[in-house]
C-alpha cells in the first residue's frame, strides 16, 4: 500500500505515519493540498495529515479540503504528543532566521518572543523542511524548529529543548482515504467518533440551534464543533462536527434524516476510531 504524508522526511506527520503503517511504502508531499489531490486521482491509497493542535487549533486547509474534496473520508485520527526544538547547523553560531512550520512558530510564540524577537521568523513548509533547509546551508546563520528526530536526521545541533509554550502540547492527525471504512489499529484506542461537516440553507434566527437541538434532544454528545467559512461571502459558514458514541444507532439515522429535512447539507465524513500514539 502506498501511503502519503505532510511534510518533509522527520515532519511530525511522517512520525505518525511510520507509527501507523509500519510495513506501507510511505511518500512525502510537499503541501496538505499534495496529500489530498494524491488521494483524489488514486495515485496513492491513503494520507496521513494534521488537522488540530492544543495549543494553536485547527489547521484550516485540512478542514477546508475535508469540505472541499467530495469523497475523501476519514479512516482513523492518531493524537501525538508535540516538543519543539530549536536546532541550527553544528558549524553555525549565530541566528539570523528562524525557519518552521506556521503551527510551531506559533507553538513557541512566548519563547520566540523573549528569546530572539529581533530574529527574522519565516514560515517554511513543515517543520522537517525547516531543518533541511537549515542543514543545506551551513554558511547562513540559519536556525530552525523542529523535533528531535529531525535534528537527527538532518545532523543538526539542539540549542533549546522543548520551547513550546504550554507543557502539554498535542497534535491531532488524520488518515484520509476514499474508502468508506474505518482503520483499526492495534495502537491505544481512546475514542471512537463520527466527522460530519453541515451546511445550512442560509443564515437566519435560531439556525445553530435548530441544527444542535437535533442532537441535543437525543442525548447524542458532540465533542467539537468548528465554523470554517464557506468562502461565498462574510457570515457565511459550514460547521465541521464530531459526534461521540455508537454509529449503528438508529438514534444516528433520524438525526441525518432530521437535519436533511430543515435543509441542512450533511457530508458524512466517517466513524472511525482515535489512537494515543507516542511522540
Ligand atoms: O511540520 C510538521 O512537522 C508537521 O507535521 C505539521 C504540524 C502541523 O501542521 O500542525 C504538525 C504538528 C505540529 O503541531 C507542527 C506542525
Amino acid at each position: 500500500m502506498k501511503i502519503a504524508y505532510f511534510g518533509s522526511e522527520a515532519s511530525n506527520t511522517h512520525i505518525v505515519a511510520l507509527q501507523t503503517f509500519e510495513n506501507e511504502e510511505l511518500i512525502s508531499k510537499a503541501t496538505i493540498l499534495d496529500c489530498f489531490k494524491a488521494v483524489d486521482n488514486g495515485e496513492i491509497d491513503k494520507a496521513v495529515v494534521p488537522l488540530e493542535n492544543s495549543i494553536e487549533g485547527t489547521v484550516s486547509t485540512t478542514l477546508d479540503f475535508l469540505y472541499e474534496f467530495d469523497g475523501i473520508k476519514i479512516e482513523a485520527e492518531a493524537v501525538m504528543p508535540i516538543t519543539h526544538h530549536l536546532m541550527i547547523h553544528p558549524e553555525n553560531t549565530e541566528i539570523e532566521k528562524i525557519y518552521s512550520h506556521p503551527q510551531a512558530l506559533a507553538q513557541c510564540y512566548h519563547f520566540l518572543d523573549k528569546e530572539y524577537k529581533e530574529v527574522v521568523k519565516q514560515e517554511f513548509g513543515s517543520t522537517a523542511a525547516a531543518a533541511k533547509r537549515v542543514a543545506e546551508n551551513p554558511e547562513k546563520k540559519y536556525a530552525a524548529i523542529a523535533n528531535l528526530y529531525a535534528a537527527k536526521f538532518y545532523h543538526l545541533k539542539v540549542l533549546h529543548s522543548n520551547i513550546q509554550d504550554f507543557e502539554q502540547n498535542h497534535t491531532k492527525f488524520i488518515v484520509i482515504s476514499k474508502k468508506d471504512k474505518s482503520l483499526k489499529l492495534s495502537k491505544n484506542k481512546v475514542a471512537e467518533k463520527t466527522s460530519l461537516i453541515l451546511t445550512m440553507p442560509e443564515d437566519h434566527a435560531g439556525g445553530l440551534h435548530q441544527v444542535l437541538s437535533v442532537f441535543a434532544w437525543r442525548k447524542m454528545n458532540l465533542t467539537k464543533i468548528e465554523s470554517r467559512t464557506l468562502k461565498t461571502g462574510l457570515g457565511n459558514y459550514f460547521f465541521f462536527i464530531n459526534v461521540d458514541g455508537n454509529w449503528e444507532s438508529v438514534l444516528y439515522k433520524n438525526a441525518i434524516e432530521e437535519l436533511e429535512s430543515i435543509d441542512v447539507r450533511v457530508k458524512f465524513l466517517g466513524h472511525y476510531e482515535e489512537y494515543l500514539l507516542e511522540s
